[in-house]
């Protein structure tokens, strides 16, 4: 498998799936970055496919089910499926940028339906495995990996209307330090892969990834990477509405994606929580671009 040549980037305003203002404008933070420049000055075609359109209630509602936001949340992932399938048709890579963590309820619909055995790596600091039976706050973008996985609210679960979107066995998270109980219970009974922190700092980074690869490359034919900020320790990366102390360095995860680069593995990624507005200096938004260069196998050369 290989980063196609030509790559397309679809920006995703989405702030409706927890309550902190401002991860909306994390697309347009990216950019700002310069992520497009650096994408071009490595040598891929890159085609800006602009944001999507997100309708946002006249106001908030009380929730239903425990899903705040749910009506939005849905329509806005229908959407995304149906561009990030056309991109996927047109033989281009897709790279999302978010947005909160719901928007990978969309943009893995749009993505799994051209694959087997998808596999997935969830770079995160949660797990992201609620429904809105277990989850403690209503907030969709704490239950996009349960939907991923074919569980919780049935709209949301039968976007693009297949379920379940990945195997259990398929997925890996990467970096996870708060995780609730409904959650532990979910990573039991399914026997989902986690490298905790704890894993992380016993391991080292490189262990972690080349177990991931190894793991995965037996069992899929394409990887989605979904990487949430808020894996990153909150000194390297402040700009999140969730942070949690003790995350992946900046260097860390840059090894992380250089490695997933030479493995190419990689066939679509998407880049979330970014929120310009608790940020310091568009700083989180800077990471976010420079790992998306490693991504795509952005190395210093010594010549
Ligand atoms: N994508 C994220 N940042 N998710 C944070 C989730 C936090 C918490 N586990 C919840 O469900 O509310
Ligand atoms: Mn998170
Ligand atoms: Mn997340």
């Amino acid at each position: 498998m290989f980063i196609h040549k030509d790559i397309s980037v679809i920006g995703v305003p989405m702030d409706l799936g927890q309550r902190r203002r401002g991860v909306d404008m994390g697309p347009s933070a990216m950019r700002y970055a310069g992520l497009l420049e650096q994408i071009t000055s490595l040598g891929f075609n890159v085609k800006d496919c602009g944001d999507i359109r997100i309708d946002r209630p006249e106001k908030e509602k009380d929730p239903e089910k425990n899903l705040r936001n749910l009506k939005e949340v849905f329509a806005a992932s229908e959407k995304l499926e149906k561009e990030v399938d056309l991109i996927v048709q047109e033989g281009k890579f897709p790279l999302i940028l978010g947005g909160d963590h719901s928007i990978s309820i969309g943009s893995i619909a749009g993505i799994s339906r051209h694959y087997e055995n998808l596999g997935l790596i969830w770079y995160d600091a949660h797990a992201d495995l609620n429904t809105g039976e277990t989850s403690p706050s209503g907030n969709i973008h704490g239950m996009p990996l349960a939907v991923n996985l074919g569980l919780g609210d049935s709209s949301l679960r039968n976007i693009g209307n297949y379920s379940p979107k990945v195997k259990a066995e398929n997925i890996v998270i990467i970096g996870a330090r708060s995780i609730d109980e409904g959650e532990k219970l979910l990573i039991k009974e399914k026997g989902i892969k986690v490298f905790t922190m704890h894993e992380v700092d016993r391991l080292g980074m490189p262990k972690v990834i080349e177990e991931t690869i190894h793991y995965l490359s037996q069992r899929t034919d394409g990887v989605h990477l979904s990487l949430d900020l808020d894996a990153l320790d909150p000194l390297d990366a402040p700009g999140v509405g969730t942070p949690v102390m003790g995350g992946l360095t900046y260097r860390e995860s840059h090894l992380a994606l250089e490695m997933l680069s030479e493995a190419k593995i990689i066939t679509s990624a998407e880049f979330v929580e970014v929120n310009p507005i608790l940020d310091d200096k568009n700083r989180t938004a800077d990471v976010a671009s420079e790992l998306v260069a490693s991504l795509l196998g952005k190395k210093l050369v010594l010549t």
